[in-house]
This record gives C-alpha cells, sequence and structure tokens, in this order.
C-alpha cells in the first residue's frame, strides 16, 4: 500500500491521480487525457469549492496533489489539508507554529508538497521539511532544512527521487548558502547535501556519519575571498529528475548580494542550472545563464526535460529573457532566444561560448559617485523576470511550451552593503515600471527548436500561475483577475473562463475519477508582485485576497462524447 516510486515515476502516464509537483517528475505539466477537449471545454462546471478559512490568506500558489480519493493541498502560512476529492469535505488540516522570526522574501507562499509511501512532505516557512500521515495528518517526522533566524525558508514542493525526497532551500535575499539535499523520504535522515555555490564542499552521510565530499576542479575560483560562504544561488524553487539521464536538474538563484561590484568573477553557480547525480550528489555538469548576475535574473526557473528531433533536451525559460534549450545530457547550449518583445541588457546569447552579449546596462558603483548610490540604469526585463517561478507547461502533440511571461522594466541602482546574519543583503534599490498600457502578462507558445513564438494570449495583470495542457488541445491557466482560462493549445483562442472569487497564483492540475475528467486549481491573490512590485504594484492593487481550492468537472451525460 501507500504510493511508490513505480507509481510516481508513471505519474504522467496514469490518469487516474497526481502524484508529484508538475503532474510527473519531468515537470511537464501534461496530461494524456482527451475525455475534456476543445469541443466539449465550454461545459465544464464547478463541482465544489473548499475555503482554506481564516485570516491567513495572501496567495496560494499551491499544486494540489490527488491520491486515493483525497486531495492533498497546501496554503499560505505553511497549511495543509487533505480533502475528499468526491464531496470537498475536509478529512484533516495541519498548521505549522510559526515562530515570530520567519523571514520569507517574497510573501508567505508554498506551492505544494509530495507523495511517498503513506506520507504527505512539504516544507515550512520557518525552513523545515514535514512529513505528514495521510490518512490521519499526524507527524511523522520534521527535519531542519536551514535556521530561520539566518534568513532561510521553504516554499517549493519537494521532489521525490527513488527512495529519497530532494528538496533546495529559500534565502537568496538573506545571504544563505543555496544547496540541494537528499533526504531518506520514509524517516528524513540526511543522505547529501550539495551546495550551490562553488567552494563549499558537499558531503554524503553514511552511517549517519557526515563525510567530506569534495567536486572536482576548480576551488571558489570565481568568488572572492570569502564571499562564497554566503553566496545566496538558492535553490528556492525545487527541481526536476529524468529517468532517462538519471539526473536530477535544479535551478540556482542569484549572487549575493545583489551589488555585484563586490563580487567581481562569474559566482558559480549562481543563476545556473545544475545537473546533480542523485547517488552521490555530485555536479555532473553547469551552465550559467547570467555570468555575474547585476539584476537578480536569479535561475532558478526549472529546466524541463523533453524529447525533440531525436535529442534530449531541456528547457528554461529565465527571468532574464531568453528562453534556452539546453543538451539534457551534458548541458550543452542548443538554443536560446528571447521570449519577450524587450530585453535589453544582452543582445543575444553567443551560441558558440554560450555566454550573453552584454549591452553595458549594469547598475552603476556607488564608489565612483558619492559612495552612497550608484548610477540608475532602466532594464528590461525588470527583476520579477519575463517568468518567474510560475511554471511552464510542454504538449508532446503539439511540440510547444506554454509560457506564463510578464512584460516589464525596473530602474535598479547599487549601495554599499556587508554581510550580517538574518539581515537582507542586496545593496540595491529598485523600481519596476509596466512597459505596456494595456497589458503586462502574455502566455506564449514557444516552438523550444527555433524559438518561435506560434501564438500569445495577453492579459492585464501580469501573469502568476503555472500552465497545464493536455492531449484535448487545451491550455489552463489562471489571471490575477481571478479567472481561471482554457484556451485552444494550438491556436490561442479562448474556450471557457470561470471567475474564483480572487487572483489565480496556483498551478491547474487535471485528472479522471469515476469516468469523468476533472480540473482543479487554488485561488488567492498574493505572491511577490504586491510586495516588490513598484509601479506596477500600484496597479493592481485593486486586487482582492483570498485561500481556496476549486474543482471542476463535466457533466456526465457529456462526460464521453
Ligand atoms: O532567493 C530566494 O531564496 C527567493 C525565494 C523565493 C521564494 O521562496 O518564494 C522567491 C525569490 N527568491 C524571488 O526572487 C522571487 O522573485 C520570488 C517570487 C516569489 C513568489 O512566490 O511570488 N517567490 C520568490
Amino acid at each position: 500500500a501507500g504510493v511508490s516510486w513505480d507509481d510516481i515515476n508513471n505519474d504522467q502516464q496514469s490518469t487516474d491521480n497526481v502524484l508529484h509537483n508538475g503532474m510527473g517528475t519531468k515537470t511537464q505539466r501534461y496530461s494524456p487525457l482527451t475525455d475534456l477537449n476543445t469541443e466539449n471545454v465550454k461545459h465544464l462546471y464547478p463541482a465544489w469549492s473548499f475555503s482554506f478559512g481564516g485570516e491567513k490568506q495572501r496567495g496560494q500558489e499551491s499544486q494540489p496533489l490527488i491520491y486515493d480519493g483525497k486531495m492533498f493541498v497546501t496554503g499560505s502560512y505553511s497549511r495543509a489539508w487533505a480533502i475528499d476529492v468526491k464531496t470537498g469535505e475536509e478529512l484533516w488540516q495541519y498548521e505549522q507554529r510559526l515562530p515570530e522570526g520567519i523571514m520569507p522574501c517574497c510573501d508567505v507562499v508554498n506551492r505544494g508538497g509530495a507523495l511517498y509511501d503513506n506520507l504527505f512532505i512539504f516544507g515550512t516557512l520557518d525552513a523545515k521539511l514535514v512529513a505528514l500521515d495521510q490518512e490521519s495528518g499526524d507527524v511523522v517526522w520534521s527535519e531542519k532544512i536551514g535556521d530561520y533566524k539566518e534568513g532561510y525558508s521553504y516554499t517549493a514542493a519537494p521532489l521525490i527521487v527513488n527512495n529519497m525526497v530532494v528538496t533546495g532551500v529559500s534565502g537568496g535575499e538573506f545571504g544563505v548558502l543555496g544547496r540541494v539535499e537528499a533526504r531518506d523520504a520514509k524517516t528524513g535522515e540526511m543522505i547529501w547535501s550539495r551546495p550551490t555555490v562553488e567552494g563549499n564542499m558537499g558531503h554524503i552521510w553514511k552511517d549517519g556519519k557526515k563525510s567530506e565530499n569534495g567536486i572536482s576542479g576548480t576551488r571558489n575560483a570565481t568568488w572572492p575571498g570569502d564571499m562564497y560562504k554566503q553566496g545566496g544561488a538558492a535553490t528556492w524553487l525545487g527541481g526536476t529528475y529524468d529517468p532517462d539521464t538519471n539526473l536530477i536538474y535544479f535551478g540556482a538563484g542569484n549572487p549575493a548580494p545583489w551589488n555585484a561590484h563586490t563580487r567581481p568573477g562569474d559566482n558559480l553557480f549562481s543563476s545556473s542550472i545544475i545537473a546533480i547525480k542523485p547517488e552521490t550528489g555530485k555536479i555532473s555538469w553547469h551552465y550559467q545563464k547570467t555570468p555575474h548576475d547585476a539584476w537578480d535574473y536569479d535561475g532558478v526557473n526549472m529546466c524541463v526535460p523533453f524529447d525533440a528531433e531525436g535529442g534530449k533536451y531541456c528547457a528554461s525559460a529565465d527571468r532574464n529573457g531568453f528562453f534556452y534549450v539546453l543538451d539534457r545530457t551534458n548541458g550543452k547550449l542548443k538554443q536560446a532566444k528571447p521570449f519577450v518583445s524587450k530585453v535589453n541588457w544582452a543582445e543575444k546569447i553567443d551560441m558558440k561560448t554560450g555566454k550573453p552579449v552584454e549591452t553595458g546596462k549594469r547598475p552603476g558603483d556607488p564608489s565612483e559617485t558619492d559612495g552612497k548610490k550608484g548610477d540608475s540604469v532602466f532594464v528590461t526585463p525588470s527583476f520579477l523576470g519575463a517568468k518567474n517561478w510560475m511554471p511552464m507547461s510542454y504538449n508532446p502533440n503539439t511540440g510547444l511550451f506554454y509560457v506564463p511571461s510578464n512584460e516589464w522594466g525596473m530602474d535598479i541602482w547599487n549601495e554599499p552593503i556587508t554581510y550580517k546574519a538574518g539581515a537582507a543583503y542586496l545593496g540595491a534599490g529598485f523600481n519596476i515600471q509596466p512597459l505596456y498600457e494595456d497589458y503586462i502578462g502574455a502566455v506564449r507558445a514557444v516552438d523550444p527548436m527555433t524559438g518561435e513564438i506560434k501564438w500569445e494570449a495577453k492579459n492585464n495583470a501580469p501573469l502568476w500561475s503555472g500552465t497545464m495542457t493536455t492531449a484535448g488541445n487545451l491550455v489552463f491557466y489562471g489571471t490575477p483577475e481571478g479567472f481561471l482560462k482554457a484556451v485552444d493549445a494550438r491556436t490561442g483562442e479562448e474556450l471557457w473562463k470561470f471567475q474564483t472569487g480572487s487572483g489565480v497564483v496556483g498551478q491547474p492540475i487535471t485528472w479522471k475519477q469515476d469516468g469523468s475528467q476533472y480540473v482543479a486549481v487554488t485561488s488567492g491573490w498574493g505572491g511577490a508582485v504586491p510586495l516588490w512590485g513598484g509601479e506596477v504594484a500600484k496597479r493592481v492593487k485593486f486586487l482582492n485576497q483570498g485561500g481556496s481550492v476549486w474543482v471542476f468537472k463535466i457533466p456526465d451525460a457529456l462526460a464521453n462524447m
């Protein structure tokens, strides 16, 4: 009984449940179901809605999981629920007792949990992993990921690989040490820990004992002095696993602090994609998208595995505005094209070197002006990114990625900064601005092999929800204005929408149950935009908060037509 690794590995093919983040460890967010399709989606109607209750609303970014007639979903402030999928009745509720001093940078969000055996495992804002019994909601084990007093937290859904639960850390804005860690999913015991800042040694545990496990090659060649110890490169979005290559792919975030003048060098492995061997935690290859990042372009965006033209690739739509395709066996660059209309920090990515050709838009060094504030520059995209955390989906039938993208720019300048444990470690100021009157968000259908945009669906507010696609030629996504929408995967034509009562910044899923296809999504406006969005935050300040999960189905009479 319970959820096995085989079940999880088969998640994308098995349609009667959703066992893993991304609807499979590859996180393609693709369902082979065709019951619901472009013809009948207009009949989709709500089966039930469940309120997360309380005053603790804020951003609801969770992807629900479905197993054995139960939905497992997390909410803001490190809460989790099990719900009867048929009736929408609550089975149990768990609420982490959060200390006063938690320091999540970008809202009190959670993006979902992981199922393994009889457990539901999720990360909390006080940087713990909590494993709950699926039946009772009781805590089976709990382990510390990092010290919340130093700025560590966790918001991502864990990744399951074999018998391991694999997680990263949040806290890049506080100079934490980014890392990827594998624990025994049944007990929480550490198996390996792999820092993502060059110069820091990894460790492997044997019989409960920690041993050295260095990476080969240069040690700390890309950071000055001791700065690698607080180098950031937070792994705050979790990762993907591909059984074909037997590699774990993680994005590593921005180098700390933001002020790049303090840390000459490429600052590996920040703003990079890293491929890790699951047995040892060793880095197999790495690819840096933004060397010596000066704009908080971060780099956590997942590299989503897909196969095309006989090759094994992964694709990453980066905050820096480029859509990257890498050979996922060795990290070699195959393609990199912009997926937003204005990218002004780099002209292009040089296909020979794999590096960006910059245009000179780095914020000025404060020591070259009055010592307090360096010259400000206007840069596109803004640091909230051409695409932030919200996941894209890949449809193998259309061969297209469906990317939730945003068009905005920022004024950014640097200030002096020194590291202090538990304090913001930026050394930068900024103001984000819209570029266009009529829209900020746009779902874009990207052909990964050419970089061509096949269609786009614009949205007034910035898009902050994931997309999900099906063999029924549908793409689902949410809007901050409150709608869950279904569009035609081939054309982008809008076929259905439903107003959920608050902004949708969640991640839609679909599955089949008792003969009909279901769709679910969380609703509740929040995340980084209202907190950090500058002029954009002002433009969308009318949007209301919420906290609920919605479940939809088609009428039984239409289910098999
Ligand atoms: O560096 C980090 O550790 C870190 C963590 C998080 C997070 O855990 O949510 C975000 C970011 N950075 C970030 O840069 C960012 O834009 C962001 C947006 C969001 C969100 O949920 O809307 N989280 C985060």
